[in-house]
């Protein structure tokens, strides 16, 4: 397999590109966790799997019961573990370049990486949105209908990407091209409306 695509994956509320309130998502929208499962989890070939990797406040806030997310190899990072395979879906890292030099390593993973997600949380992502090994954002793009409702925010987003100079080298992609990138079996629908919120699916590459 040639070497894994990197994409951060993200739900962010226009246009300040909030993420999170106290620790946690600042909103539920079923359907856009349906799209992060399906997006983060399907593999085109079956002897493959995908990777996530995420921050340790993000690992720490997921119910035990839920983690490790199914079905993909899940990486965290912290600054004071020590390198190591936890078991075969849990791998600690104490830097990204040391995440993905893990999952390059073939013969200490049972199946080859297919696609890498970077998950969460506003520290990796602010890091990682200058790393040049990124390939892909995949930003749901949220916004609120409800000019009467606010929204509790109090954590961002620091990408370049609504920039008038440059977007910071990123160019937003054709529904298409979201589309080849998905697949046939994931639908991306416009203007998908859930309570106060309307949202829509989008992938940028870089220039
Ligand atoms: N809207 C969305 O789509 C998403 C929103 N979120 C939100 O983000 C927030 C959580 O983000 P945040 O609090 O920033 O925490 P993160 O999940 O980004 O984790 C931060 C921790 O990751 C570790 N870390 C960060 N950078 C590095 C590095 N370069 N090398 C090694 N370890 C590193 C550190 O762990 P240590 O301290 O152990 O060293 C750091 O404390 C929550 O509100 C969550 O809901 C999260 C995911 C998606
Ligand atoms: C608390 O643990 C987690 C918090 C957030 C998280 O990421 C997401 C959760 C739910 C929906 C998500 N949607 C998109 N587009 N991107 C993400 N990263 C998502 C994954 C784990």
């Amino acid at each position: 397999i040639s070497k894994p695509t990197i994409s951060i994956i993200v739900a962010a509320l226009k246009p300040n590109l909030g993420i999170g309130y106290q620790g946690k998502l600042p909103w539920r929208l079923r359907k856009e966790i349906k799209y992060f499962k399906d997006i983060t989890t399907q593999v085109k070939n079956h002897d493959h799997i995908n990777a996530v990797i995420m921050g340790r406040r993000t690992w720490d806030s997921i119910p035990n019961k839920f983690k490790p997310l199914p079905n993909r190899i899940n990486v965290v990072l912290s600054r004071s573990f020590k390198n190591e395979i936890i078991d075969s879906n849990v791998i600690h890292a104490n830097s990204i370049d040391v995440a993905l030099n893990q999952l390059s390593n073939k013969d200490q993973l049972k199946k080859s990486i297919e696609r890498i997600f970077i998950i969460g949380g506003a520290e990796i992502y602010n890091e990682l949105i200058h790393d040049s090994r990124i390939d892909h954002l995949l930003i749901t793009e949220v916004e609120n209908s409800n000019k009467d409702h606010q929204v509790p925010i109090d954590t961002f987003l620091n990408f370049p990407i609504y920039d008038s100079n440059n977007n910071g080298g990123w160019i937003k992609s054709s529904k298409s091209e979201l589309q080849e990138f998905a697949g046939d079996d994931i639908s991306i629908e416009d203007d998908i409306k859930e309570g106060d919120f309307v949202y829509n699916y989008t992938l940028w590459k870089r220039k």
